[in-house]
């Protein structure tokens, strides 16, 4: 026991119990993954994230009925075959899983030089491991502070928000509650906008043959979130605006939205629609950078580099190469050092 240890617990009044103090806890958190890819867990993972209203934010009278007959009987079975495709067999989990676990565990050998007080874990927004778990194993850890690092260079309220939400609410039932802090976006750190610069450069350069024109496709929110005032779409467009200087690849590179659900529209224009009128028009060789995603996943391994493909050759073109997300790479781990060493200012 050191004398400061040996100090508190003489000073700890008889009944109180022992608490363990003194650390700085780091936790990423990214959306989020079925716990398996068969009709219920698919299910359960799909109810849990279509029920959160920052994410459908629709009146419950009319979503509640629309979800539980419609959506969750037909859904689950058709994307439990898409998971499937790109599922982490060898572990039995979603990529996003595996790839944020990677990240924790080399995030935390990196900080390890900035001080020897630091913990860093990782939680999935839906499924699990929990928010709410994680934080408090952090606490037994002795981490008093602890910074929630949303894993989404770009804001929106329902990926950004929705993860500070679950954080706080798992901090309301605490009687000893650590200091948190919330890592803003980083859509326009240097380090981020230079690391994917640095990607997309390497990934032409590699390249057989030179894209005529390269998509940085985001995933795409309600258009009606952006008239509420949602900054996602300005966030993106200026990801965009700077990765065009930083790679100097001008209007060839091009912004597109993904991954849009139900009828109403969505932020424009659509990544799958601009693919098919690119190959339309003549173009032969697309390539596809996904900037909002840190981890590849379903909307990135399934969604752009099986059906979006599949559309883009049979519509006429002929290659279509997509750039893996950072995941685990020393460059992805450059940006969330970047990040989490500039958060963590006045803690360590
Ligand atoms: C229904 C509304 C949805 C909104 C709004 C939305 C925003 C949003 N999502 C991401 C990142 C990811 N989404 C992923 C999957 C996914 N997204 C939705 C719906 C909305 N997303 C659904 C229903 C699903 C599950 C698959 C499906 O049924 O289509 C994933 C992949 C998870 C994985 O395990 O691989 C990510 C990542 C962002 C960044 C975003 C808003 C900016
Ligand atoms: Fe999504
Ligand atoms: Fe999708």
């Amino acid at each position: 026991m050191t004398p400061s240890e040996t100090a508190a617990r003489a000073a700890r009044p008889a009944g109180h119990p022992e608490v363990a103090t003194g650390r700085i806890g780091v936790l990423i958190v990214n959306l989020g993954t079925p716990e398996a890819t068969d009709y219920w867990s698919m299910r359960r993972y799909l109810r849990e994230f279509l029920s959160d209203r920052r994410v459908v934010d629709v009146p419950r009278l009319i979503w509640w009925p629309l979800l539980n007959l419609v959506i969750l009987t037909t859904r689950p079975g058709r994307k439990g075959r898409d998971y499937d495709t790109i599922w982490n067999h060898e572990l039995g989990e979603g990529p996003l899983k595996t790839i944020t676990r990677s990240q924790a565990a080399h995030l935390g050998e990196r900080l390890a030089g900035l001080s020897d007080r630091i913990v860093v874990d990782w939680a999935m927004r839906y499924g699990r491991p929990t928010i709410a778990d994680r934080i408090a194993a952090l606490l037994a850890q002795g981490c008093e502070r602890i910074l929630l690092v949303p894993l989404y260079p770009q804001y929106a309220a329902a990926t950004s928000a929705t993860v500070a939400d679950a954080a706080f609410d798992a901090l309301k039932a605490m009687r000893r509650q650590p200091a948190l802090r919330v890592a803003p976006p980083w859509y326009d750190d240097p380090t981020y906008i230079d690391r994917l610069a640095a990607d997309l450069t390497a990934a032409i350069a590699a390249a057989d043959h030179e894209p005529e024109v390269i998509l940085a496709s985001f995933h795409g929110i309600p258009k009606r979130f952006l008239d509420a005032g949602d900054p996602y779409f300005c966030h993106c467009a200026k990801t965009v605006r700077l990765l065009r200087e930083a790679t100097g690849l001008g209007d060839r590179l091009r912004m597109t939205f993904q991954s849009r659900f139900g009828r109403e529209p969505w932020l424009q224009p659509y990544t799958d629609e601009t693919i098919v009128a690119l190959a339309r028009s003549g173009v032969r060789r697309l390539m596809v950078i996904a900037p909002g995603f840190v981890a590849d996943c379903l909307e990135t391994l399934e969604e752009l580099g099986h059906e979006n493909r599949a559309a883009f050759l049979a519509a006429g073109g002929e290659d279509f190469q997509l750039v893996p997300c950072f995941n685990d790479s020393p460059r992805g781990l450059d940006v969330l050092e970047a990040v989490v060493t500039r958060e963590l200012a006045g803690w360590v």
